[in-house]
């Protein structure tokens, strides 16, 4: 008599790792080599400037990555540091500065701007991201940028979740009639992420439309429920682990895009997801890691859009 091996075998998966570092590098090879070619056939070196103000420890971080990722790509990447004491008025005239110079494609105001700055009262940082020229807003911040993405012709795409649509589509996840559920609706990633894969065409990559997506948020009433019904669950958060095992359906994947330090118990700190990988690994299909996921794929995507702006220019 045959074994129904379907019966004996103890009802546990595991995730595929879906490897953003390995994807990013690729990417990044593409890039340069496309960067090699423009400059070769006499385009200006793309010159993508971060402005960096005051010295929160993380954001060192990200703008050293950046800066050499930018180099290795044949990118001209420039940092402008300001000191935390530097006024609104001040930071503004940097950014005018930069829209002005012609050798500058690419700007970059990293965020977030210091809580205490512009001599305590904080800074407006809408009315300075307001002020970067959409040509060169590779961020995609710029209210312009903003509207052309909701309006399926965007110039640029926002990094992160053009990362993970890269990502997705890279690793053959296909979206079209999916449920996807992003959790957080910040305008950096939650929002532009959920209007990306819900456009009809192919204007945020065709292989990542058609998507039917759920944004959920802090007020979502079932948050768990919410997400147990997700094909592809998308967590933007901001809160370590947060997503537990509970809120993952057998099967799903799952993109973590949260960036939390937390310390390791060591008297030191480690970087955790918003989702508990431990837990999620054992019922989604395919899962990110942090670190190696998301955050590579962001600087992947803010070197493509620096040659854009180079090329466009
Ligand atoms: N990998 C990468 O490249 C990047 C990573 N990040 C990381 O991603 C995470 C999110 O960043 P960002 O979008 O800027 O964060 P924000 O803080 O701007 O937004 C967080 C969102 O999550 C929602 N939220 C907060 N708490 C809960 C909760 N308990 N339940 C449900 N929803 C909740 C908020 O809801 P509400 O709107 O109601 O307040 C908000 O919409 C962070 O960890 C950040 O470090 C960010 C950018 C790039
Ligand atoms: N104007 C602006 N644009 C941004 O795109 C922007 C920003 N401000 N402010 C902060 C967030 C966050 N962000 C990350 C980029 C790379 C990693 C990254 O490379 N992460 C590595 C690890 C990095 C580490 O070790 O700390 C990883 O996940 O493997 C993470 C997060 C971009 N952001
Ligand atoms: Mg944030």
């Amino acid at each position: 008599m045959a074994i129904n091996s379907d019966v004996l075998e103890v009802k546990s998966m595991t995730a595929r790792l879906l490897d953003g570092k390995r994807v990013a590098a690729e990417i990044r090879d593409e890039v340069g080599n496309e960067v090699r070619a423009f400059v070769q056939s006499g385009g200006p070196t793309p010159c993508l400037t971060a402005v960096l103000v005051g010295e929160d420890p993380a954001s060192q971080v990200y703008v050293r990555n950046k800066a050499k990722a930018c180099e290795k790509a044949g990118i001209d990447g420039r940092t402008m540091r300001l000191p935390a004491d530097t006024t609104q008025i001040q930071l503004v005239e940097v950014v005018r500065g930069l829209n002005a110079d012609p050798a500058v494609h690419g700007i970059l105001v990293q965020l977030p701007l210091p809580a205490g700055g512009n001599g305590g009262q904080g800074f407006n940082e809408r009315a300075i991201l307001d002020t970067v020229d959409p040509n060169k807003d590779v961020d995609a911040f710029s209210p312009v940028n903003v509207g052309l993405l909701m309006q399926g012709r965007p110039r640029f795409l926002p990094c992160t979740p053009h990362g993970i649509v890269q990502l997705l589509h890279r690793e053959k996840i296909s979206v079209a009639g999916k449920h996807v559920v992003v959790v957080g609706r910040s305008d950096i990633v939650g929002k532009p992420m959920a209007m990306m894969l819900a456009q009809r065409d192919g204007s945020c990559g065709r292989e990542v439309a058609n998507a039917t997506v759920t944004i959920a948020h802090s007020r979502t009433a079932n948050l768990a429920e919410v997400c147990r019904s997700a094909d592809i669950l998308i967590a933007a958060v901001g809160v370590p682990e947060m997503i537990g095992g509970d809120m993952v359906a057998d099967g799903a994947v799952v993109i973590d895009v949260g960036i939390n330090r937390v310390e390791d118990g060591a008297g030191g700190y480690k970087l955790v997801g918003d989702v508990n990988f431990a837990e999620a690994m054992d019922k989604a299909s395919a899962i990110t890691p942090v670190p190696g996921g998301v955050g590579p794929l962001t600087i992947a995507m803010l070197l493509h859009n620096t040659l854009l702006a180079a090329k466009q220019s």
